[in-house]
């Protein structure tokens, strides 16, 4: 049994559909343990898997507004202790997405850097903007310093002078893309699980 934990260059870049890619190539359960705003990516991921086996776990805080959680929880009077974030036991691997990126803080210290264990494989989803390389070196150097296994998904539209630089520098392996899609549904999530399940099984 694997874990992985989704993270990705900042928000809004493929996590979760990155998280739904890999939780059907794997049959994985789901957790995301930090969830702040009202768009529960714990209900994307049951919208858009179609195997059976998959759990989806209790976020371990779940905040409303749709801001950093260090943020979110002060306006709702709430401590974010990441001491008291359980990783859900199960049998079947795990896919954890994180929320925004690896500094994203949980309160005055501790960011979700410090939710990821050792163990975890980290796949980094990255999509092209300008000033998504800056972010991507930051993001997967900081995470092989910090001694972490570190794979990376390129997410949305292509962009090869981005890419191939990104994995030059870092040498990080490349899990594969998920192209910019119409829209997102469980038939285009199968789909790029089949595609990228001999990568990932492989890691
Ligand atoms: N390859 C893609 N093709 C089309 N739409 C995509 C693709 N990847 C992501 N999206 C859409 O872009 C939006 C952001 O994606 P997603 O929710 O996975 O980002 P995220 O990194 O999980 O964000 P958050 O930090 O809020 O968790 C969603 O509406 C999603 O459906
Ligand atoms: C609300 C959003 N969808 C995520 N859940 C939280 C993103 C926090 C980003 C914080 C930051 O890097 O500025
Ligand atoms: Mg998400």
């Amino acid at each position: 049994m694997k874990q992985f934990f989704v993270t990705g260059i900042s928000t809004d870049v493929g996590k979760t559909i990155t998280s739904a890619v890999m939780v059907e190539a794997l049959e994985a359960d789901y957790w995301k343990p930090v969830q702040t705003g009202d768009e529960s990516d714990s209900e994307t991921i049951s919208e858009l898997i179609s195997n059976n086996k998959t759990v989806i776990h209790k976020s371990s805080y779940s905040l409303k507004a749709p801001i950093s959680p260090h943020a979110a929880a002060a306006l709702e009077g709430v401590y974010i202790d990441h001491n008291k974030i359980h990783e859900p036991k199960t049998e079947n691997h795990l896919v954890i997405e994180g929320a925004g990126g690896v500094l994203v803080p949980l309160n005055d210290s501790d960011t979700i850097l410090d939710i990821i264990m050792p163990t975890y494989y980290v796949i980094v989803v990255v999509k092209h903007y300008l000033g998504s390389i800056n972010h991507s070196l930051l993001t997967i150097k900081w995470l092989l310093l910090k001694g972490y296994d570190v794979a990376v998904v390129f997410n949305g539209e292509p962009n090869s002078a981005s890419e191939d630089i990104i994995s030059k520098i870092t040498g990080v392996s490349v899990l594969g893309r998920i192209g910019q899609e119409a829209s997102m549904t469980k038939e285009v999530i199968k789909k790029y699980a089949e595609e990228l399940r001999p990568a990932i099984m492989a890691l």
